[in-house]
């Protein structure tokens, strides 16, 4: 297979429950039980304002300028997932706009993390689609490739790995690894109640 096109295996999806129960303690919280590991920088933000969504990453890194493998990418996830884009801090060209947007989300995919550019922001807010990115230009891409398709990537100065567990909400984006080392991951796991202020103290050992 052509490496430039390199397209990884799927990931196991995560039960909706535990992503609603991620959803209901908010970006804050995960990031304070993450203890500043993988919450995004502030290079990304809500393009439409109010929105909070959770799911399972599908990870792609697109050439600088070009949005061939996000066209593959909606094609292929699954309902629910969340597209992840690496474009390698190519804030020229907008990677997608109104119309690829209206694909995606009329396929039910869950939003969009854009380490990059998108447009048609007054379409995006129009329908209420969950876009956080890192600018908002007027040129498109090309759609000429290359690029990777559920590789790790890096997006908003973290890693991200197919799979992974993004919650993001005004705050920001928060990257929850679903095996094992974050106290976040255990927490949730174990059933702690969504009750922040307490969650925070208890977790300081204060
Ligand atoms: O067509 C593109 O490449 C991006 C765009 O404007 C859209 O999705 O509406
Ligand atoms: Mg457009």
């Amino acid at each position: 297979m052509d490496r430039e096109f390199w397209m990884g295996p799927s990931f196991p999806q995560q039960p909706r429950e535990l992503l609603n129960r991620l959803k209901s303690y908010g970006v804050c919280v995960v990031a304070d039980a993450l203890k500043g590991f993988n919450a995004m920088n502030g290079s990304i933000q809500p393009v439409v304002p109010g929105k909070c969504i959770c799911g399972c990453a599908v990870t792609v890194r697109l050439h600088p300028g070009d949005n061939l493998l996000l066209h593959k990418a909606i094609e292929s996830a699954q309902p629910g997932d969340i597209l992840v884009l690496d474009t390698n801090s190519s804030y020229r060209r907008a990677v997608i706009g109104g119309i690829m947007s209206g694909a995606a989300f009329g396929k039910g995919i869950g939003g969009l993390v854009v380490d990059g550019a998108v447009r048609d922001v007054e379409e995006l807010r129009a329908h209420g689609w969950p876009v956080f990115a890192a600018a908002v230009v007027p040129c498109a891409a090309d759609s000429d490739g290359p690029g990777q398709l559920n590789h790790p990537i890096s997006c908003g100065g973290v890693p991200v790995h197919p799979g992974d567990i993004i919650l993001a909400d005004d705050n920001g984006v928060a990257v929850i690894p679903p095996h094992g080392w974050s106290g976040c991951w255990r927490a949730v796991k174990s059933g702690i109640s969504p009750r922040p202020a307490a969650w925070r103290r208890s977790d300081r050992g204060s």
